[in-house]
């Protein structure tokens, strides 16, 4: 028996009780109405199916009335099945109400079934139909939680003011967006802020890390793939470009991609749409897209290592990040934004620091900028004793601007230097930094991410 709720409105009450007594059988519950006038006092969004008589006047077959209730209906119930039932097998006002919303169209005198077969699927649409709703209302939830932003962007120098007023100016278009800047600017927190302030600030912001991913899982990462494309594809995948699909797609570290990946990312660009890896089908998105890079893209196309029209496609807007050193006056507002936040998470919420270390912070050159700003105070912060932060607390990284020369003492210091004098030698281009070290970009990747986090 399926649990479910069924009304039938017609004006013939022997109709009515055939009905009655052939889908009692099925469903659990049945009731039948010779007035349609009495739907007003109706739960109709309870109701699963309804089946409804196309005219009710004796003498009159033009079907006006069925068009009528159903359009009732409708407005009460959006996402209730009705099934419109006419002995007037009229093809055009079968076509009528199907396109006023009628899920389908029953002649009478009907073959059992058939109806009943009718009335199955009329219920496997309703169900459809509630799943999707609800589904739709957990995506926005989910959205909602998915951005919420609890990163707040600290500073109130004038190059910081200009950045931000440029990104809400940029936000209000739909344009392509490049941030450039060194690493820990904030570069993700203004495409964050972009997203936030846009038209598409609804939808999801996706952000992908593309010098972490190895090459050849970056096509499936962005575009998906389908089950059994590659050995380890087990199960049908959407890429990110499909998870962003309406909203916002953040491309981290875009100087990092081979120029084999560059020339796949180009043709999503352009063609506005996506093929999953092993599929041939051609998939739409919509999304807005906003790249990041530390390095100098203009001398990699020189160099051959960017190519010239992504560039131009990715970047019709671009917004610099400054360093921290250029916008000296941000560095204490955010040292001291830090030091609440992580004053409240070690449970010592009364901190300060004292001037010397201020003062000590405001002569660093910060080459890891506002990440190395805040690692800094966390340290502080933990380490610290008392209330008053001393300008011994800040331990700072001065290995990180090593000068090249100097006799590294460590194993992990002579790879930094390594490290650091490949990425000069090469302006910042991983790829070619990796390849003259004999490692996978990735792996220079990820140890250049533990360098600058100290
Ligand atoms: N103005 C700011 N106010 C507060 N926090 C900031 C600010 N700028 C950056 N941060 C914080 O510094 C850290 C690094 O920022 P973010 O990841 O946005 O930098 P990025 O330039 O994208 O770095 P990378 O180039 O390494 O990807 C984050 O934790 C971020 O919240």
């Amino acid at each position: 028996m399926v649990d479910a709720k069924i009304l039938v409105i017609d004006d013939n009450k022997s109709v009515l009780s055939a009905l009655e007594i052939l889908l009692q059988f099925e469903y659990k519950t049945v009731e039948a109405i010779s007035n349609p006038n009495q739907i007003s006092s109706k739960d109709l969004k309870e109701v699963d199916i309804i089946l409804l008589d196309m005219n009710f006047s004796a003498g009159v077959n033009t079907g006006n009335e069925g068009l009528f209730w159903l359009r009732e209906i409708k407005k009460k119930a959006s996402n209730t099945s009705v099934i419109m039932m006419t002995a007037y097998g009229a093809v055009d006002l079968a076509v009528k109400a199907l396109k006023e919303g009628a899920s389908d169209f029953i002649l009478k005198p009907w073959n059992n079934d058939k109806l009943l077969a009718t009335v199955k699927s009329a219920f496997e649409l309703r169900k459809s139909r509630q799943e999707i709703h609800l589904l739709k209302k957990k995506e926005s939830s989910l959205k909602k939680v998915i951005n919420e932003d609890k990163n707040y962007i600290i500073g109130n120098s004038k190059a910081l003011n200009t950045v931000l007023n440029l990104t809400r100016k940029v936000a209000k278009t739909d344009v392509n967006v490049l941030i450039t800047g060194e690493n820990g600017t904030g570069k993700e927190l203004i495409a964050r802020e972009l997203h936030k302030t846009s038209k598409r600030k609804d939808e999801v912001f996706i952000a992908v890390d593309m010098g972490s991913i190895s090459e050849n899982l970056l096509e499936s990462e962005l575009f998906g793939h389908v089950k059994g494309s590659f050995t380890d594809a087990r199960e049908n995948r959407i890429g990110k470009f499909e998870a962003a699909h309406k909203g916002t797609l953040f491309l981290d570290e875009i100087g990092n991609l081979s120029l084999q990946a560059q020339a796949k990312l180009l043709s999503a660009i352009q063609n506005k749409a996506i093929v999953r890896v092993g599929a041939n089908k051609t998939i739409p998105v919509d999304i807005r897209l906003i790249c990041a890079t530390n390095c100098n893209l203009e001398q990699m196309v020189t160099d051959g290592l960017f190519r010239e029209d992504l560039l131009y496609r990715i970047n019709t807007i671009s917004v610099e990040v400054p360093a921290l050193r250029e916008r000296d006056d941000d560095i204490l507002i955010i040292a001291d934004f830090y030091l609440k936040r992580f004053g409240n998470k070690y449970d010592k919420p009364s901190l300060r620091i004292n001037n010397a270390a201020q003062e000590k912070l405001m002569k660093y050159q910060w080459p890891g900028n506002v990440r190395e700003l805040l690692h800094t105070i966390e340290r502080a912060v933990i380490l610290g004793e008392g209330n008053v932060l001393k300008a011994d607390d800040f331990i700072l990284n001065n290995k990180s601007t090593p000068s090249l020369g100097a006799d590294p003492k460590t194993l992990e210091e002579m790879e930094k230097q390594m490290i650091l004098r490949a990425l000069e030698a090469h302006d910042g281009n991983y790829s070619a930094a990796a390849d003259q070290l004999g490692v996978s970009r990735q792996t220079l990747y990820n140890k250049l991410k533990k360098i600058n986090n100290g």
